[in-house]
């Protein structure tokens, strides 16, 4: 059974924390001998929930190394532990896709930044409904039609696909639009978000810096899209060993001379670029073919051949490319402003200040099927309102049972026993 947690941001005096909980403005929560403050540590709105941690073994204050993206600041929130490893929050005042967040202390990805940084690390990740199709990787030599058979791809299923825009160092090309083909940065800007943990993976490619923001795979993934990345293979490579499950796609040219063809004929590289790329276009295509990274092979010989294969392979042949591949994302239920919970069995019940007597005002929280998190979304939220007084044999439940975690019950508000 969790504790309540509501709404600390009055301070809560605590005998037992070994700091004056008074002056704390945000919410505590203890995992073994950490104690995690969330909340009240910064004035400035742009920073987002800050974090600090209490260790008691130590007797000393941590600011952590956090990563992900910070949810914005808020009016108040309420905190749970899940798992010993992940604390729940919920904020108030926020907007129904801006409501749930997870800060992980222990789970694996954060034990094992720990230990890489030799410093606390905390990370946020982002909770939402709905669950996201397997992105595609596809990788191959510059020239080779990765971004043609892409742009195919998409034409023909819309609603099915959508493209992971990438950061990169290199200038735009002629016909490039800043945001859709690449999001353009500056070497050290994309540099601190790389070492903010901003990123699910970043390369050196052809003398230029390219990565895949967290943010760009989530985003189609939020649209219920299937995410196509068009990555080098280093970039493949470390997708493959973070947690992103995905199918991975290496694209060949018919012979090298073809492919040496094809990249001076887009006429959009300089003579010493073409040669750079020719030179690494070696290396990949020995490292493509042999590492076992890939699940596919793709021989792009003639464009129609190669594409009909690509769609074969991705299960679309015959489709029409009108229906998404896996629904489309599910709004979040919208919660009042002020509520307190409880967690009972994995389900955080949730009771919201409402003065509009027709208003439901207990919602429960199911985190039973979590799956993802840090350094991406947590998905698979399952939010439903209930009403408390329906269906009670003795004429209503108080709330402060349901508060009090005391009984459980099922979407339509039966009690469980
Ligand atoms: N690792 C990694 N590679 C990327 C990313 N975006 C693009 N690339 C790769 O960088 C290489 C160069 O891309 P680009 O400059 O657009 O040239 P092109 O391959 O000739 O179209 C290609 O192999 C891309 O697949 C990324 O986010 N991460
Ligand atoms: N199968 C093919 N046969 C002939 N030319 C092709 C084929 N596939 C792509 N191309 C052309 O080759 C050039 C490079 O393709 P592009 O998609 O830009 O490669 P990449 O994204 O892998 O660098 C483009 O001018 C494109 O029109």
């Amino acid at each position: 059974m969790g504790e309540i947690q509501a709404d600390f941001f009055e301070g809560v005096g605590d005998d037992s924390l070994p700091f004056d909980t008074q002056s704390i403005d945000g919410t505590i929560t203890t995992v073994g001998d950490k104690i995690y403050v969330i909340g009240g540590g910064s004035n400035d709105e742009t920073d987002g929930i800050d974090v600090r941690i209490f260790n008691k073994s130590k007797g000393k204050w941590d600011v952590p190394t956090t990563l992900g993206t910070k949810p914005a600041q808020c009016k108040g929130h309420s905190a749970v532990l899940l798992n010993n490893d992940r604390i729940l929050i919920l904020k108030k005042d926020s907007t129904p896709d801006d409501c749930t967040w997870f800060l992980e202390v222990d789970t694996p990805y954060v034990r094992e930044k720990k230990e890489k940084m030799g410093t606390e690390v905390v990370a946020w990740s982002k909770g939402v409904k709905a669950h996201a199709p397997k992105p595609i990787v596809i990788s191959g030599p510059s020239g080779v039609g990765k971004g043609t058979l892409i742009s195919k791809l998409m034409k023909e299923f819309p609603s099915t696909f959508g493209f992971s825009v990438s950061h990169t160092t290199r200038a735009p090309r002629e016909k490039e639009v800043d945001g859709v083909h690449y999001h353009f940065a500056e070497r050290t800007s994309m540099e601190k978000e790389i070492r903010d943990g901003k990123f699910l993976e970043s390369a050196s490619v052809h003398g230029n810096l390219y990565g895949t923001s967290i943010e760009a795979v989530e985003v189609v993934s939020d649209a219920g899209k299937r995410c196509v990345l068009d990555i080098d293979v280093q970039g493949a490579r470390s997708v493959r060993t973070c947690s992103l499950d995905a199918i991975y796609i290496f694209i060949c040219p018919p012979s090298f001379e073809e492919l040496e063809k094809r990249l001076r004929a887009r006429g959009t590289e300089t003579e010493e670029q073409v040669q750079k790329r020719l030179r690494n276009a070696k290396i990949e295509l020995e490292e493509g073919k042999s590492s076992g990274l890939f699940d596919h092979i793709l021989v792009n010989c003639d464009l129609e051949i190669c594409y009909q294969t690509l769609k074969k392979l991705l299960g679309l042949d015959g489709c029409t490319g009108t229906t998404p591949i896996d629904g489309s994302s599910v709004k979040n239920v919208e919660l009042p402003n002020g509520h307190s919970i409880s967690e009972v069995n994995q389900k955080i019940f949730i009771h919201c200040v409402t003065a509009d007597p027709g208003k439901k005002n207990l919602f429960v929280l199911d985190v039973s099927s979590l799956k993802g998190g840090a350094p991406g979304r947590t998905r698979g939220l399952n939010m439903y309102a209930i009403d408390p007084f329906a269906n009670c044999l003795n004429g209503g439940l108080k709330e402060t049972n349901c508060l009090n975690g005391g009984l459980e019950r099922d979407a339509n508000g039966i009690i469980l026993t």
